[in-house]
């Protein structure tokens, strides 16, 4: 049976809510729908950085110490307003939807310790717009001790089902942290987190000019990267780990750059999400032939080239380039993932997470 689910990612970058409708029986993908976004204010922002700091604290995952209780209201609340303007901006009702695939936002990732918060209420948020809510989609992974992320692959292995390209094929997406799904026809599906995304640039470029991204990669294009900072950054041991492996956004925060001006230390910064992607190549079965890259990272001009030159002579393509949408992505994934944890079908597998066997999950709140 087909489904309509509204998609919700609120993602490690701290930048806002993503939404995507898309209809699905859970295996195949009918329609994509129309998607939307809603960005979280300067205070909001300000809000959830607190509570990564306070969430170091957490020891049980209900645990909501320091701001945190205050920052999963302004989540919730954030959610219900972006879901009310998108129905109305779409002309829907509530009836309309079958479900809504509510991540939250991730505050802490310890999957060594089968720990993964993400927060936000879904009761509240099913009883404020009127539809049924799954949330809590990496828990049951954690419990059997996965990795409780990355869970985009069985949506980008829905999604790559249509497209005519050379494989193997990897799909990255480059958010806050990058991850891989690998795909080598309808049996091979790995994944893994591969290393830093957006996240340690966005910071660097938050507290040296206080912009919030590098747009476009204008300042990183006027840089030179360090090649020797990069070495040395990509000999921690989290590189030379096979998949699957999963990071917390801040894992790689203690990483200090020194006293560099901002166009060098923007283009090393890239450089280093580029070449952590690039790292991942031997640990796999065989060099992709084919990379789509997803997420905001893929607007990144000078992070794509980058990419191109560390992936060479694979093609390296933006997802919105293939007619798939670099920013609805994950909404979208979540929407299919909701569907699929209804229906009881696998989110995660040993390959992609590396629980001990193929694990649905997901759990209903109702309004
Ligand atoms: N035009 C652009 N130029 C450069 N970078 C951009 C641009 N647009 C977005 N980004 C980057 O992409 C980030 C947002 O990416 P995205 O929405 O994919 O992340 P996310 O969903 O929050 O993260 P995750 O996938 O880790 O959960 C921004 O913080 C910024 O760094
Ligand atoms: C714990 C958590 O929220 N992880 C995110 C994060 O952002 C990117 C990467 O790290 C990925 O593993 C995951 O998100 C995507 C949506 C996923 O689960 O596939």
């Amino acid at each position: 049976m087909i489904l309509t689910a509204l998609g919700l990612m609120s993602g490690t970058s701290l930048d806002g809510v993503d939404l995507a409708l898309i209809e699905t029986d859970g295996r195949q993908i009918r329609t994509l729908g129309p998607s939307g976004y809603r960005p979280y204010s300067a205070a909001e922002r300000s809000l959830l950085r607190e509570a990564l700091v306070d969430a170091v604290q957490i020891e049980r995952r209900e645990a909501r110490p320091g701001r945190l209780r205050e920052a999963e209201h302004a989540v919730t609340v954030a959610h219900a307003e972006a879901i009310a303007a998108f129905l109305a901006q779409n002309r829907l009702k509530p009836e309309d939807i079958d479900i809504i695939g509510f991540h939250g936002q991730t505050v802490l990732h310890r999957p060594e310790r089968r720990l993964t918060v993400q927060i936000g209420d879904a009761g509240a948020l099913a009883k404020a717009v009127h539809i049924p809510v799954m949330h809590d989609f990496r828990a049951a992974d954690v419990d059997f001790g996965g990795q409780g992320a990355p869970f985009v692959p069985v949506y980008h292995r829905a999604l790559a089902q249509s497209l005519s390209r050379e494989g193997p094929i990897a799909v990255v997406n480059i958010g806050g942290v990058s991850n891989i799904t690998y795909i080598d026809g309808d049996d091979v599906l790995i994944a893994c987190d591969t290393g830093p995304g957006n996240a340690l640039l966005d910071d660097f470029m938050h507290r040296t000019t206080g912009q919030a991204f590098d747009q476009d990669g204008r300042v990183a294009g006027q840089g030179a990267p360090d090649e020797a900072w990069i070495a040395s950054a990509l000999a921690l041991p989290f590189f030379a780990l096979p998949p699957p492996k999963s990071l917390d956004r801040n894992d790689f925060a203690a990483l200090k750059l020194g006293d560099v001006k901002p166009a060098n230390g923007a283009a090393t910064l890239t450089a280093f999400t580029a070449a952590a992607i690039a790292r991942i190549v031997p640990l796999l079965p065989k060099p992709p032939a084919s990379w789509i890259v997803c997420g905001g990272g893929a607007r990144n001009h000078t992070m794509m080239r980058m990419l191109r030159e560390r992936l060479a002579p694979a093609s390296v393509e933006s997802a919105d380039a293939l007619g798939w949408s670099a920013d609805a992505i994950e909404a979208q994934a979540f929407g299919f993932l909701a569907v699929r944890g209804m229906k009881g079908l696998p989110l995660s597998y040993p390959a992609t997470t590396g629980v001990p066997f193929p694990m649905t999950g997901g759990v209903i709140a109702r309004p």
